[in-house]
């Protein structure tokens, strides 16, 4: 037997006609939804995110905008660009790509974003929202992941949900959403002591640690879900995730591919953040 496939692709391409739709709509009212998004350095997965970025925007009917710097940029240059940004008229969204330069603080720039128009929700109010239970901005990769279940009719309340990977943009908001899903969430890290117990115990699991071949077929149940959000650039210019697609997939009873799984579905709910921002932003005009 070989595992259903969560395609990421293939969803993010129905929501999207949707979201052509939305954005229409307020577009034919003089509102035109914008995204900006700061590229500093040149991380892999960030290159990869943003080329992607860019094609749904235009898919969607989101005006884009790209601000690139150079790994050097100071702490301030970014601020004044995002205190700009945060009054401009025709931006309703604000992405900072993670990670920056050692020398830049993630949280000082994250804090400067518009609560309005923090798209990503990484904004500490934002953040805060998901703990208690609902944010107008869900970060944007667990959303997605989110979506790929409920589409598949996957439950999660009452699941053992195993999650390998705590960093504030996928591993920690994930286990908050599903969390308050119903699901019993164990976080995963780099100083777990026995990774397999915790995997080998999952009914659902989601990998995001960024290292490639992390999860074998030995460290998972029977029939388990696995969402592999890892993005790893190899060698050859493939990209691939952290799980061991080809063992896996015998085992598990729904995977997601890499490409073509939750890549997808994180772009696209990036864009459904900013159509949902500018739905605000008129609605507001309209007092
Ligand atoms: N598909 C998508 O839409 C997205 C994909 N990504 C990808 O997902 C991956 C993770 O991204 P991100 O969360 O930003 O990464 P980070 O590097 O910020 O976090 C990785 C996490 O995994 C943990 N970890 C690393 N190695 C191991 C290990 N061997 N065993 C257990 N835990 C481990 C780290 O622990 P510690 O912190 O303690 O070192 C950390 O908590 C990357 O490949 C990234 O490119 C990211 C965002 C969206
Ligand atoms: N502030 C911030 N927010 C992020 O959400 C964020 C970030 N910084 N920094 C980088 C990581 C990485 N990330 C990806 C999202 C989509 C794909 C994606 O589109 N993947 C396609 C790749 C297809 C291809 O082009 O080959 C897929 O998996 O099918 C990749 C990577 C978001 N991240
Ligand atoms: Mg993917």
């Amino acid at each position: 037997m070989s595992a259903r496939m969560l395609d990421g692709r293939a969803l993010s391409k129905e929501i999207r006609a949707g979201l052509f739709e939305r954005s229409l709509r307020i577009r034919n009212k003089g509102v035109v939804p914008g995204l900006a998004v700061i590229l500093v350095g040149n991380d892999p997965a960030s290159k990869v995110y943003v080329r992607n970025k860019s094609k749904a925007c235009d898919e969607c009917g989101v005006m884009s905008k790209i601000f690139s710097f150079p790994g050097t940029v100071s702490e301030y240059e970014l601020m004044e660009l995002i205190a700009e940004l945060n009054v401009s008229n025709e931006i309703d969204g604000i992405l900072v790509q993670l990670p920056l330069p050692g020398h830049v603080n993630v949280r000082n720039i994250i804090g400067c974003i518009s609560v309005n128009k923090d798209v990503d929700g990484f904004h500490l109010y934002n953040v805060g929202g998901l703990v208690v239970g609902g944010t107008i901005f869900p970060p944007c990769t667990p959303y997605g992941v989110q979506l790929l279940l409920e589409a598949a009719k996957i439950e999660v309340a009452s699941k053992n949900v195993v999650i390998v990977g705590a960093s504030n943009i996928v591993g920690k908001p994930m286990a908050l959403m599903l969390l308050q899903k119903g699901a019993t969430v164990s976080i995963c890290h780099i100083k777990t002591r026995d990774l397999s117990l915790y995997t080998r115990m999952a009914d659902i699991l989601i990998v995001a640690a960024g290292k490639p071949g992390l999860i074998t077929a030995d460290m998972v149940k029977n029939d388990v879900v696995v969402i592999d959000v890892g993005i790893n650039k190899m060698s050859d210019g493939s990209i691939t995730g952290d799980v061991d697609f080809d063992s896996v997939k015998h085992i598990a009873s729904w995977i997601t591919p890499v490409p073509g799984g939750v890549g997808p579905m994180t772009v696209t709910m990036l864009i459904e953040n900013t159509i949902r921002s500018a739905e605000l932003r008129m609605s507001i005009n309209q007092l």
